[in-house]
């Protein structure tokens, strides 16, 4: 892919929010929220799947990250016949379209004027809740080739947020430079530098 173009896209797509708010390391009222519900879930059991099925504000975190930060750039489809969208648009047989899961996540025609702020209590009666369109919702993608992994990829990123906020407060470093880059993954530009609390 032509990285210059995936500048071009960040820069417009994110410019509102050069200084926005849209990071859990910028928001310790979330990180203490699932703290707080991870310590009474866990205490200092185990983790197993049963408990990770009851962190519903986790999840509510990582549904909102997946929103605004979808790990994968674009999905692409092939139309296999012509299709007929509405009355405007003819996708003619052959092409290819490519989609931006960050155009559907931050449009306030779905998700409402609130769309670019970080506010995972929009997920709090799920997805169908948060948006008008849930299918519009698609950080694994959508239909007979949606990501296998979609669950291992869930229960990992709940591991892991529940085990790092479990022992550790998050904030942003004066060095951090908020430049997320598209490419086929969405990277952060310049890395994630944060700086770690024991709590
Ligand atoms: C948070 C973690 C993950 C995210 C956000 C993610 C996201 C995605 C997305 C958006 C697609 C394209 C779906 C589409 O075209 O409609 C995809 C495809 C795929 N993912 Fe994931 N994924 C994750 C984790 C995983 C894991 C853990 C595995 C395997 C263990 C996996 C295996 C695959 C495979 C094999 C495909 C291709 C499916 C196909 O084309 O039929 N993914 N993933």
């Amino acid at each position: 892919m032509d990285t210059r173009k995936g500048d071009i896209l960040d820069y417009k797509r994110y410019r509102n929010e050069i200084n926005g708010s849209s990071r859990l390391a910028l928001h310790p009222y979330w990180q203490a929220r699932a703290r707080a519900e991870v310590l009474e879930i866990c205490g200092d059991e185990i983790l197993d799947a049963e408990k990770l099925g009851k962190m519903k504000v986790l999840k509510m975190i990582i549904q909102e990250i997946l929103r605004l930060y979808s790990g994968v750039g674009f999905t692409a489809r092939e139309a296999l016949a012509d299709v007929q969208i509405g009355k405007k648009v003819c996708v003619p047989k052959g092409v290819n379209i490519w989609i931006w899961p960050a155009a559907l996540h931050r449009d306030p025609e779905l998700w409402g004027s609130d769309a670019l702020k970080f506010n995972p209590e929009r997920f709090a009666n799920g997805i169908s809740g948060a948006c008008k369109i849930p299918q519009a919702y698609i950080p694994f993608g959508l239909g007979p080739r949606t990501c296998p992994g979609m669950n291992l990829g869930m229960m990992e990123l709940k591991v892991m947020f529940a085990m790092l906020l479990a022992k550790f407060s998050f904030s942003l470093s004066p060095n951090y430079q908020h430049v997320p880059k598209f490419d086929i993954l969405l990277e952060p530009k310049y890395g994630v530098k944060l700086l770690v609390r024991r709590v």
